[in-house]
């Protein structure tokens, strides 16, 4: 760290700061939340470091690899689940953590319970592991009616039912995207601190952007709607300018572009996948929490993707989301088919 730099301040926002001012403004509030979001950038700062250390595996025996002594490492993934496990139930304010590594959903001892539960891919993005692109991991909160006796409909409900979403994106810098849903602020680990700083205070993403991300690998096997939208993106007819393409093909990093410049991200229907790919509680829910806090939307082809109502907790749906206009036209598309 710089002492020398007077530039920085300790009156900087940190993330700390930034939660307990939110808990201020709620007298009645226990504070509950807040020790819940402090064990989830915990999480996010351990699987930060894993995530940095993940090129040097083979030589200093991490994440995937078989270290020089010859033993096999636990992955990335499973590793970065074990991380947001063990910080969840530790908080002692869980009782339901829904994971996409974990099959059945787990529901915590009572000793442990505490009121929320947890929806979460620990790490996303996981192909990209391997070539330093940028990951993430994606969270949504619920509040549970009964903790004594919680079951799988405390978190098979709509999105628009989440208290709280984000994401930490292990990029060029990490940054965790957070909605308690009073809109969205943006906070920058600061390596030398261990602190995440308000960077990015009440994100708003643009009425209308100029990029369109999706994997066209699939285009022969989409749906009409989507063709034409692509289509539309790359050819337009009304003398506007084309928009770029641009998918890394992890969500995170892909999602968190379109919030800052604007656009749209979509994982559509496919002929081989006709739910397409993402997962409605822990990538579908939580993006459309941040769009629509966001001044944006989300629409998965036939509603509100936040209107959902998940019957299991890995199931899928087709996504689009991002700018206000961008999705208006996707919208309009799928309308017209119906009358068709
Ligand atoms: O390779 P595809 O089919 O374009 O899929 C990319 C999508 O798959 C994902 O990697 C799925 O997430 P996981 O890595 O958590 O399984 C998303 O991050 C991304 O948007
Ligand atoms: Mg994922
Ligand atoms: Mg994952």
């Amino acid at each position: 760290m710089d002492h020398a730099a007077d530039a920085y301040r300790t009156d900087l926002m940190t993330i700390t700061r930034f939660v307990l001012n939110e808990q201020s403004k709620h007298p009645e509030s226990r504070g509950d939340f807040s020790i819940l979001l402090s064990h989830i950038v915990l999480g996010c700062k351990f699987v930060c470091s894993a995530v940095n250390k993940a090129g040097l595996a083979k030589l200093i025996g991490l994440a995937g690899e078989t270290n020089v002594q010859g033993e096999e490492q636990k992955k990335l993934d499973v590793l970065s689940n074990e991380v947001f496990v063990k910080a969840l139930i530790s908080s002692g304010r869980t009782c339901i953590l829904v994971s996409e590594e974990d099959e059945e959903a787990t529901f915590v001892e009572a000793s442990k319970r505490g009121r929320y539960a947890v929806v979460f891919d620990p790490l996303d993005g996981s192909s990209n592991i391997d070539c330093g692109v940028s990951i993430g991991t994606i969270f949504g909160i619920y509040m549970v009616k009964h903790t004594n006796e919680p079951t799988l409909d405390d978190v098979l409900q709509p999105g628009k039912n989440m208290l709280a979403a984000g994401y930490c994106m292990y990029g060029s810098s990490c940054t965790l995207v957070l909605s308690t849903g009073t809109g969205v602020n943006g906070f920058t680990l600061d390596p030398s601190l261990g602190e995440f700083i308000l960077t990015h205070p009440d994100i708003k993403i643009p009425n209308k952007g100029k990029i369109y991300s999706v994997n066209e690998g699939n285009a022969k096997n989409w749906d009409g709607p989507t063709t034409k939208f692509v289509e539309k993106c790359k050819f337009p007819k009304d003398g506007s300018s084309s928009k770029s393409l641009r998918y890394i093909g992890s969500m995170v990093a892909d999602v968190h572009r379109t919030l800052l410049y604007g656009g749209v991200f979509l994982y559509p229907a496919d002929r081989k996948s006709p739910s397409g790919k993402l997962r409605v509680l822990y990538e579908v829910f939580p993006m459309s929490f941040l769009m629509e806090q966001a001044g944006g939307q989300a629409f998965t082809g036939k509603q509100r993707a936040l209107d959902l109502i998940p019957k299991k907790i890995h199931e899928r749906s087709p996504i689009f989301l991002g700018s206000h206009d961008d999705v208006e036209e996707i919208k309009a598309l799928y309308a017209a088919e119906d009358k068709e």
